[in-house]
């Protein structure tokens, strides 16, 4: 394998809005990205990039791409959720300064002296920690403020932990669930659209914990790529059970999500991070064997042609988690497809067999409008071409290649689900917006800064 080991950001300049460093702009404070509902740059830049899409429609990287399209793999849920069986009805609930709350959470004068010890919950844009009401309406208290005093309550929460792995399709992981946040919603609170980002290494998906609570509204909805039909999770509400016990919702944390508006009483919810096991190497799930022969064929002829070729990844992933653990930290249909490329790969001679690596990339596009009067304008133009950055790359084990940042081609991407260039790149957004202010009228630019999902990206040996 000879790494293209000669350039650090090979196809672009350096941007100057100080997102040199490659993975220093995730939320951590607030936990989360907001999505501010609006389709800022997505038209116009959706229809550039359709036009200039290059990636190849046949040939042996076309058939590669149509062998894996059907590789579903073990997918697990994407999202689930509902009664808590593994939870004690009665939880213990104690809150520092209070003390013992009884559930469910009735009374006005106990709800306002809980709100009186929290803080409003903050939500994360771009490196911001911001606090606004029309975003995220809740309360918060770090889960240290916090008691569950009903022993059952954490042997209930390890019982969940292999339920919560065969839904996400990693059945036997030993995963891990770390308390992260304690939220109390009144009458107006609501949380709109967003990701969940890294709280923890190695978080990859929220587990959503809904106290017994009497309450109106506040369903939790989650999308999955881009869909406008969410999942929804209503804790109990419809089946007249929410107020008798827990119940509880999963998701991974880079789909979106919402929490619609409470309309009457309180809703209580403790929200775990769900993480994968340090140094993981549980099985990885398998594929029916027929499907090598069609996988085998196209792999061959790139192999022949000494073709390297590149996969975006369709979850996201941080770069934690990439260099940790790596090929185990891959998930659902990621995991599927770049198990069955190595087990293809098996197959062929020795002398031609790929290496795989992954790798984290990122877009920077800037957008400008003149009629920038709110967050929702619809006209945005793409002021310059937007801008690629690539990571160093790492081999499966997490273990990086010195010096070696390749630059990726769109003319190699392997991309069995057909999606433009724009479509790969519509991963995790980090957007800033730039204007002059208090000058009414003004022109007002907008930057978008994408931080790519990571790619998996191959070449021959030899
Ligand atoms: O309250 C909920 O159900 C979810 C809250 C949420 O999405 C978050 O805290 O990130
Ligand atoms: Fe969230």
């Amino acid at each position: 394998m000879d790494s293209e080991d000669s350039e650090l950001y090979s196809n672009e300049d350096e941007d100057e809005d100080g997102c040199a460093g490659m993975f220093d702009d995730y939320s951590d404070d607030g936990g989360c990205q907001a999505s501010d509902g609006s389709d800022i740059g997505d038209a116009s830049d959706f229809k550039r990039e359709k036009r200039k899409d290059t990636y190849e429609k046949e040939g042996p990287l076309a058939d590669l791409g149509k062998a894996l399209s059907i590789v579903q793999g073990n997918r697990g849920e994407f999202s689930f959720g509902g009664k808590a069986d593994f939870l004690p009805p009665a939880p213990g609930l104690e809150i520092e300064g209070i003390g013992r709350v009884v559930l469910p959470l009735i009374d006005e004068q106990v709800a306002e002296r809980i709100i009186d010890v929290c803080e409003q919950a903050p939500f994360g844009r771009g490196r911001e920690t911001l606090v606004d009401t029309s975003v995220r309406n809740s309360w918060q208290l770090d889960p240290s403020k916090i008691k569950l005093t009903n022993p059952d309550w954490a042997t209930g929460i390890q019982r969940a932990i292999p339920i919560i792995a065969k839904k996400l399709g990693v059945e036997g992981t030993p995963l891990t669930l770390h308390p992260y946040k304690f939220l109390l919603y009144k009458k107006g609170g609501h949380f709109t659209k967003h990701r969940d980002t890294e709280k923890e290494d190695r978080m990859f998906a929220t587990m959503v914990i809904q106290l017994p609570s009497v309450h109106q509204g506040g369903q939790l909805q989650v999308f999955k790529d881009g869909s406008e039909d969410p999942v929804i999770h209503d804790f109990g509400a419809a089946a007249g059970t929410a107020e008798y016990r827990c119940n509880y919702a999963v998701h991974y944390a880079d789909a979106e999500h919402a929490v619609t508006p409470i309309t009457d009483g309180y809703r209580l919810a403790l929200i775990y991070s769900i993480c994968w096991p340090v140094r993981s190497s549980h099985p990885a799930p398998t594929t029916a064997d027929e499907l090598y022969p069609a996988l085998l064929k196209p792999l061959a002829e790139l192999a022949n042609a000494d073709r390297a070729f590149h996969y975006y990844l369709k979850h996201e992933y941080t770069y934690h988690s990439m260099s940790d653990i790596a090929f185990g930290s891959l998930k659902g249909e990621d995991r599927a497809r770049v198990q069955s490329l190595r087990t293809a790969n098996e197959y062929l001679p020795p002398d031609q067999r790929y290496n795989f690596y992954l790798l984290q990339g990122k877009r920077h596009a800037s957008y400008f409008s003149e009629d920038y009067t709110t967050w929702n304008v619809k006209e945005w133009a793409l002021v310059e071409e937007p801008k690629y950055k690539y990571g160093p790359l790492l081999d499966l084990e997490g273990k990086q290649l010195r010096k070696s940042y390749p630059t990726l081609a769109d003319a190699d991407v392997l991309n069995p689900d057909h999606q433009s260039r724009y479509q790969r790149w519509s991963g995790h957004r980090t957007k800033t917006y730039e204007g002059s202010l208090g000058n009414e009228g003004a022109h007002q630019g907008l930057d978008i800064s994408q931080v790519s999902a990571s790619r998996l990206a191959s070449k021959v040996d030899g």
